[in-house]
């Protein structure tokens, strides 16, 4: 037997179409430790995002954290759950049908639109199978990171090129690497913090708070820390911020090994001590809001900075649906679809054109 996934059944009238596959990272089914658990054990398993030697880490996994952290972040889950499911997973499919519609609107045609989650479900190879069942012969695949990180982005095309090397008959391929300096995605941003000043007045300062990664990524060649400085710099151009206005940290530490720094709960803390009186906290890293920018930032966050002395502490929600970002994100996929829409159309127009010769024969 090999070991091929099955070939879609040919078709001579299907046209070819392009797919544009959403990858984000996943989330859990329920927020209950028994849900939590396989997503934990699935995403701490994957060699990059644990880059630690294989057989060490198995014991620390399955001996000690696959036993403690389910219950204590299933009981985080809870907090931010919402009545559709995780926010994670709500905002990405929303994403995904407003990208949809959007593209449709600006005549983008036979492009099929789909996300798939690098750990849990749907998976990336459920999607890509159905995605070559509708005829996708060309595949866009865009990782909602902005920046790039190794533990992120590049893990999330592993699983694309993992699909890909079962398939007898592959698609051609794009692969978007990050948009961390877009013009698109930075001025969504922008507008994201406008608006909420407009609604709130101005804090006294900005706080843009990314995912973390451990600090020997960035010594070993990962662009991660540059890519998340680059977004910061150029939001707070857009926003006319100068250096004393806005601070950039890094948040969601785990393990015990150094992480980037400044990390946002000693930032948090600190500001607090400082007696700043107002602070405005993003999360440019994410572009849905989930559990590290619902519970760790907006909960957990305020906290600590309030009981630091900190006082009015404003949590300013991730681009979710917002159509500035649809916008952008239509951009960064339009963009790289170039030259092959205009082959899906020629192809379009030459089965139109066979199909009718055909029925004026008969
Ligand atoms: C934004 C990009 C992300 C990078 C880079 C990243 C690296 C990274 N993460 C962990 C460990 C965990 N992260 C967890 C949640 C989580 N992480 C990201 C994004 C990035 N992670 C998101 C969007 C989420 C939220 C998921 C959701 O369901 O809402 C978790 C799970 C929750 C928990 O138990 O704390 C872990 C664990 C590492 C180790 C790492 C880089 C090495
Ligand atoms: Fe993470
Ligand atoms: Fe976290």
């Amino acid at each position: 037997m090999s070991g091929y996934l099955p070939e879609p059944p040919f078709s001579h009238d299907s046209s070819a179409k392009t797919g544009v596959l959403l990858i984000n990272l996943g989330t859990p089914t329920a927020p209950t430790g028994q849900a939590v658990r396989p997503y934990l054990k699935q995403f701490l398993s994957d060699t990059r995002v644990i880059e630690i030697p294989k057989a060490v880490w198995w014991l620390i996994l399955n001996g000690i954290i696959l036993n403690v952290r389910p219950k204590k972040s299933a009981e985080k889950y809870a907090s931010i759950w919402s009545k559709d499911g995780s926010p994670l997973l709500v905002n990405t499919r929303k994403q995904t049908s407003l990208l949809k519609g959007l593209l449709g609107e600006q005549g983008m045609r036979n492009v099929v639109v789909d996300y798939a989650m690098r750990y849990g479900q749907p998976s990336v190879e459920t999607v890509i199978q159905n995605m070559r069942v509708q005829g996708v012969d060309k595949l866009l695949v865009l990782p909602l990171y902005p920046q790039y990180a190794g533990s992120s982005s590049a893990t999330a095309l592993d699983d694309v090129f993992r699909v890909l090397m079962k398939l007898r008959n592959m698609p051609e391929l794009r692969t978007v690497r990050h948009f961390h300096d877009d013009p698109g995605y930075i001025d969504a941003l922008a507008q994201q913090v406008q608006a909420h000043w407009r609604q709130h007045g101005r804090a006294e300062k900005l706080l843009m708070s990314f995912h973390g990664v451990p600090r020997f990524t960035l010594e070993k060649g990962d662009p991660y820390h540059c890519e998340c400085l680059k977004t910061g710099r150029l939001l707070a151009e857009r926003l006319g911020l100068d250096k004393e206005h806005y601070v950039v940290s890094f948040q969601s530490r785990f393990g015990r090994a150094e992480w980037l720094q400044p990390y946002t709960s000693a930032t948090l803390e600190q500001l607090g001590r400082a007696g700043t009186k107002s602070l405005d906290v993003i999360c440019p890293g994410f572009v849905s809001d989930c559990l590290e920018t619902l519970e760790e930032i907006a909960m957990e966050g305020k906290h600590s900075f309030q009981s630091s002395g900190g006082g009015e502490f404003r949590y300013i929600p991730c681009l979710n649906d917002k159509p500035q970002w649809i916008a952008a994100l239509a951009g960064i996929v339009g963009k790289n679809l170039q030259g092959w829409q205009e082959v899906i159309e020629q192809d379009t127009a030459q089965r139109q054109q066979r199909a009718q010769s055909l029925g004026a024969s008969r």
